[in-house]
């Protein structure tokens, strides 16, 4: 059980339900009683230390890895317990950023994000154009790009044409592992405002794994700390900065926590040791 958990609105809609959920790879335990529910319109960032199974957990609400046990429920659903047909229309319901864009190479960028429309097979060839065309325009990529190949774009436009890609079969939730990492801070800065405004345009659910504290500052509605295998904390990101855990004073206490806090609009007294709740 972790502690805060904020869930400060009336009758949230619950997007994702993880319930006492195990992962192991042979004797290796990664997660052991880990819970963590994740309601509509939040931004949620998931934080731990290396190895401390984020990427694990991001794979497990994909339904890419099996839980030992407990569930992992998206849209409602036990992902592990639906057949591989309604497994696929659940996750034409998400969209994925995968941390070096993962384009293909081979694809123009208009095709990169035609490709989701067109596997569906069933969307006419003007609408796939049409909306190809206004996913990039919403990810800040004008038509005179549309026929570059992924290498001549920069890291910074990579990442645009990936989440126009991950935005291609208009998403309800978007998971993104580590959307500003590589990206100068201008870039950074200019792809956390889309993020934001995507969100409030398309009225986005999004989980995100993030190293960079500007970044989880910014955006986040609620940060998941994960250590010790479980959520240890789950809380507005002004108040997860209280709670006593070596792993959370060194993350968010060092220079750069420090700065990335002092850069928050509404924040509350300066984080400090020895006030918090012990977990
Ligand atoms: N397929 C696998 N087989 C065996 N062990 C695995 C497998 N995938 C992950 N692990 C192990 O699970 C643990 C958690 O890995 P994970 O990649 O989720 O960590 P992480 O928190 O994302 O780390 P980082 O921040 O360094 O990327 C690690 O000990 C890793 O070696």
């Amino acid at each position: 059980m972790s502690a805060c958990t904020d869930d400060h609105t009336d009758n949230p809609q619950t997007i994702i339900e993880i319930d006492n959920l195990s992962t192991r790879f042979g004797d290796v335990v990664v997660h052991e009683h880990l819970s963590l529910k994740i309601n509509q319109g939040e931004i949620v960032s998931l934080v731990g230390g290396s190895g401390s199974g984020k990427t694990v957990l991001l794979r497990q609400m994909l339904g890419l890895n099996q839980p030992a046990s407990g569930s992992v429920r998206v849209f409602g659903e036990d992902i592990n317990r639906i057949d591989a047909e309604h497994l696929q229309q659940l996750r034409n319901r998400w969209g994925m950023l995968f941390q070096q864009g993962a384009l293909f190479s081979a694809l123009t960028v208009f095709d990169n994000v035609a490709q989701p429309m067109r596997e569906l097979r069933v969307l006419p060839k003007q609408l796939i154009r049409d909306a190809a065309l206004l996913k990039l325009q919403m990810a800040g990529i004008g038509p005179e790009h549309a026929l570059k190949m992924p290498s001549d774009l920069s890291g910074g436009m990579i990442k645009r044409v990936a989440l126009a890609r991950a935005l291609a079969l208009e998403p309800e939730l978007l998971f993104l592992d580590e959307p500003t990492a590589g990206l100068d801070p201008n870039a950074s800065e200019s792809f956390v405002s889309l993020i934001r405004e995507l969100r409030d345009e398309m009225h986005l659910t999004v989980v995100m794994v993030t190293h960079d504290l500007d970044t989880l500052f910014a955006l986040s509605s609620r940060v998941a700390v994960l250590a010790d295998k479980h959520i240890i904390a789950y809380c507005r990101p002004d108040k997860v900065v209280e709670f006593k855990h070596p792993f959370i004073e060194t993350f968010f206490r060092g220079e750069r926590g420090q700065r990335a806090f002092e850069a928050l609009p509404d924040k509350p007294d300066q984080p400090k040791g020895g006030e918090s709740q012990s977990l």
